[in-house]
């Protein structure tokens, strides 16, 4: 990050920055640098090592099972003694005068015309070859037993090393242990492994404006995210994760903190300072860290251009991009392969699928682009929503479902275009309900009451128009609208396409934001206060991006005019709040529960209506049905109206 004006670094300060090497050719030049590494072993009892990687070969001890066993309830026999046995001529056999149990020795043999009751598990006597199953007999007199059944010989019997021989390899180096794997080693009675011991990885996050989540956000300050982020995904992904917290960008402390990071740990993972900014010191510090320092800085990779790639005498150091859905990529894309390979764990197998585009997807040459997307259930197949804000929106990788590859000499990809999807998930997980459009925090209490009710929803933000293309499409259940036609005069019935049907959702009052107390709005009417506003220069407007319901509205407000602020128009509710809370701008349009929650004052302008294009044919779906009942419910109009929305009459 850029720390004041007089430090944004002249050209003669970048020579050192940003080689740009192909994702493949920086990975090569990384694991070069870095194996053979040794992989640190450490021996644990079995219930520690849940979750490690063996490092060594388990050779059985025992035979298991250890003798030959009665799979069966039954009688031990000799198989030949009842050849001839049948329901018309059964065999009477002597019985022997012991029951064998399991954990008890048998102390008699069996020999011919005898048999000897055994119990499922217990140990085979001496001379019998088979088991015959209490079913098929009977007692008679004089202590012995009738049989109907031949045996073969072997029959109801595990002999002994069946599962697993002595000196047989019952588990191989690398195989990761879970529950069926300890199976395996408590039954032949391992009580320790050498495992890979878990690799102890340092994670700081740098940057002046960065505060720890739970601390007060001061102005201009950034919650640490990437700090949280990457040790989670360390611990996912089977290291052990040591937090060292933020550090601003000082260049002094910092080093210090580095080298105590990395006389203590296997691995340093910082984020933040990769790219071009004067205030970006950690990649300088590497260098004075240990041989042979920064092997990549700049990858062709879009996220993550400024990743930066280190081995300081033998230990990894990595400095991921700032911006978090940056810093999340790199390390899945290109960190976890080295974690996994130097903890001895398997390699990472992502599960794949295809989808179809519903939009063209735009993308930067000579980058290889990863696009987040969500996928949905469409008319011929899966469908992937791009569900990209930019590598500084934490949700984009959040809530996606997998990401499709972009080449670096692709310009964009067409809408409909067939490609693969590589998942996060082991499988595709397709949601209950779609709903497709604008987005509303009222609509954020109808989804939560029927997410109460174990129904997963998936909510996608594009506008009213790309909701209305995606039911058009088949791709939604329900497309959440607020479309005015100057025309008729009449909200969103004029927008609905063909098999669609208006579902009545809430009102919303658009209406002119002001900070408390400023005169030129305070209780005043809407046209003077528009007036008061447009008569000072030093009064700054905050606007809306074009196509918005709100833009057309302002439009009408201002005529011609052009204020200081004009050309300031973000894309959102509670962007436009944001800037007059933070006086960036003096007014702005956006809606009442927006303008309450953000404290602000506000002159009411117009109701506007939120509705929902409903996909006909999906009308009788559980999900659907569920939602349009959570909508009508009293406690949700209740709910709607303590948030500041009225009810659609
Ligand atoms: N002139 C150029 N500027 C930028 C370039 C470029 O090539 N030329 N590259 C851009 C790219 S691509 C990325 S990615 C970012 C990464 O920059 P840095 O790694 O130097 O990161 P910072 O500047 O420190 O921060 C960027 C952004 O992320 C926020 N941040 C940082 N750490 C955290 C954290 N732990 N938790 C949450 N958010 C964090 C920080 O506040 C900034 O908003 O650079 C572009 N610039
Ligand atoms: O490449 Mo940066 O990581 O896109 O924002």
């Amino acid at each position: 990050m850029v720390k004041n004006p007089s430090s944004i670094p002249r050209n003669t300060d970048q020579k050192q920055f940003l080689t740009i090497l192909s994702r493949e050719e920086a990975l090569a030049r990384f694991e070069a640098a870095l194996f053979p590494w040794p992989v640190p072993t450490e021996t644990l009892r079995l219930a520690e090592a849940l979750g490690l990687a063996l490092a060594e070969d388990v050779v059985a001890q025992v035979d298991v099972p250890p003798f030959d066993r009665s799979n069966v309830d039954g009688f031990a026999v000799r198989a030949a003694d009842l050849v001839a046995a049948s329901d018309l001529q059964p065999v009477r056999l002597t019985l022997n005068m012991e029951t064998i149990a399991c954990g008890s020795l048998p102390q008699l043999a069996v020999l011919p015309g005898t048999a000897t009751a055994i119990a499922t598990g217990g140990p085979l006597p001496r001379g019998a070859d088979a088991i015959v199953m209490v079913e098929y007999t009977q007692p008679a007199e004089g202590a012995a037993i009738e049989v109907w059944r031949a045996v073969s010989p072997g029959q109801f019997v595990s002999s002994a090393g069946s599962d697993m021989a002595r000196g047989e390899v019952v588990l191989r180096a690398g195989s990761v242990i879970g529950a069926r794997e300890i199976g395996i080693l408590a039954a032949c009675g391992t009580a320790q492994v050498t495992v890979a011991r878990k690799l102890r990885v340092a994670v700081l996050s740098t940057g002046d404006e960065l505060v720890q989540p739970g601390e007060p956000l001061q102005p201009a300050g950034i919650y640490d995210a990437n700090g949280p982020i990457v040790s989670a995904a360390v611990t996912e992904n089977g290291g052990e994760a040591y937090f060292l917290g933020a550090f601003p960008d000082d260049e002094a402390r910092l080093e210090t903190a580095m080298r105590e990071a990395l006389d203590s740990h296997d691995v340093l993972i910082l984020s933040g300072g990769t790219s071009k900014g004067a205030g970006d010191v950690s990649y300088r510090i590497i260098g004075r860290l240990g041989q042979p320092g920064i092997i990549a800085h700049g990858v062709a990779l879009k996220p993550g251009k400024p990743l930066c790639l280190a081995v300081c005498d033998g230990k990894p150091v990595i400095i991921l991009p700032g911006f978090p859905t940056s810093a999340m990529f790199t390390f899945h894309d290109m960190v976890v392969p080295i974690l996994r390979r130097m903890a001895g764990l398997p390699p990472r197998v992502d599960a794949q699928t295809s989808a179809q585009l519903p939009f063209r997807v735009p993308s930067e040459l000579g980058r290889t682009e990863f696009v987040m997307v969500s996928l949905v259930q469409g008319r011929d197949g899966l469908m992937a929503y791009a569900t990209g804000k930019g590598s500084g929106a934490i949700t984009a990788f959040a809530q996606a479902d997998g990401f499709i590859r972009i080449d670096a000499f692709v310009d964009h990809l067409p809408a409909g275009a067939q490609l693969p999807v590589t998942l996060f998930t082991p499988q595709v997980k397709v949601p209950d309900l779609v709903v497709i459009g604008s987005h509303c925090t009222g609509l954020d209490l109808v989804v939560g009451k029927i997410a109460r009710q174990g129904i997963s929803v998936r909510s996608l933000a594009v506008g009213s128009l790309g909701g209305l293309a995606a039911a058009k499409r088949c791709e939604c259940d329900l497309a959440p609208i607020h479309l005015f036609d100057p025309q008729t005069q009449v909200y969103n019935t004029p927008f609905l396409g063909e098999g669609m049907e208006l579902v009545p959702g809430w009102r919303r009052i658009q209406g002119i934001v002001f900070r408390r107390g400023d005169a030129r709005f305070e209780d005043h009417a809407a046209p003077e206060a528009v007036e008061a506003a447009l008569a000072d220069p030093e009064c700054m407007m905050v606007n809306r991006n074009q196509g918005a319901g709100t833009r057309i509205l302002i439009d009408q407000l201002l005529g011609q005019k052009r204020p200081d602020g004009y050309w300031n128009q973000p894309r959102s509710h509670n962007a436009v709040a944001a800037a007059v809370v933070q006086k960036r701008a003096d007014w702005g349009v956006t809606i009442g529960p927006v303008a309450r929650a953000a404290g602000l004052g506000f002159i009411p302008l117009t109701q506007e209506h939120f509705d929902f294009a409903l996909v006909a044919d999906r009308k009788e779906r559980v999900a659907v049905q569920a939602f349009l009942a959570a909508l009508l419910s009293p406690d949700m109009q209740e709910a709607l109206e303590r948030a500041g929305f009225s009810r659609a009459c």
